[in-house]
């Protein structure tokens, strides 16, 4: 796992380098996109070089992580429409390219299990972007999932609905008690995993993942299991890090050749 502690501006551009890279020597490549505040600043980089510099997705396709079961196909919080929104419609992405679990589903488990093969089909995911929740949930995989998990129906703990209140108006009655994700072992099935983190909230869930045991209390741990996982911290979310000397002093010895 390589952690690298930088500004929120750098994180983005390395994270951006990282799908650049990707999607210029291979077009057709499957990318993870997450939802939340932490990968706004990738999306709005990707937006920028598209436009100023002809980064095309034309021949790429993109799977979400995750979605609110129940909310209306026009509302904005809804997950499609957010990646709509901030990315999807400002990038050239060829139309249905973009797809993320059926929340509106009749028969959610067969969604599920649609979700699960049509990301088979694509050949899986090349590089998944990844936010972390305040108590360790990555997607929406909450304390206590399994870690050999795949796309399912859970239900959001009172942590994630009070921290994702903000998205409703602050009221957090109207944060969905369910969602569709994909499972801590799809997660994994992912070439790269590029997770960002900014912020002091974030510090215990970064420190966990990166330092603590591997367990179910902090689904985020799996990630130690991967062997191509990139943290990318601010100096916040880094400041329970007890390796933190050490992961500035790796990443300001990278080889330029080496990306992320
Ligand atoms: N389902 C999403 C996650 O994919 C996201 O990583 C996390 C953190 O969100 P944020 O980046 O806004 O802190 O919470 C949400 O509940």
């Amino acid at each position: 796992m390589e952690v690298v502690i930088a500004p929120a501006e750098e994180l983005a551009r390395l994270a951006a380098d990282a799908i650049e890279n990707l999607v210029r020597s291979k077009p057709d490549a499957v990318l993870g996109l997450a939802t939340g505040s932490s990968p706004l600043k990738v999306y709005d980089e990707l937006a920028r070089r598209h436009t100023e510099s002809g980064l095309s997705f034309a021949g790429a396709r993109a799977f979400m992580l995750d979605e609110y079961v129940g909310l209306p196909a026009e509302h904005p919080e809804r997950y499609r429409n957010v990646i709509e929104k901030e990315i999807a419609s400002r990038v050239d992405f060829a139309p249905g390219a973009v797809q993320g679990p059926d929340g509106l589903a009749d028969d959610l488990p067969a969604a599920c299990a649609a979700y699960e093969a049509a990301i088979a089909d694509a050949g899986g995911v090349d590089l998944q972007i990844l936010g972390i929740g305040t108590d360790g949930h990555i997607a929406f995989n909450e304390p206590g999932s399994s870690l050999a998990s795949r796309t399912r129906i859970k239900t959001l703990t009172q942590q994630t609905r009070e921290d994702n209140a903000r998205f409703f108006e602050d009221d957090i009655d109207r944060v969905p008690h369910h969602c569709l994700t994909q499972g801590l072992a799809t997660i994994m099935s992912a070439r790269h995993l590029v997770l960002l983190a900014t912020g002091k909230g974030k510090a215990e869930a970064v420190h966990q993942l990166t330092e603590g045991a591997v367990s179910a209390l902090w689904p985020a741990t799996i990630m130690q299991l991967h062997p191509h996982a990139t943290v990318l911290v601010d100096d916040a979310a880094a400041s329970r890090l007890q390796l933190a000397g050490y992961y500035r002093q790796t990443f300001e010895s990278k080889p330029d050749w080496q990306g992320l």
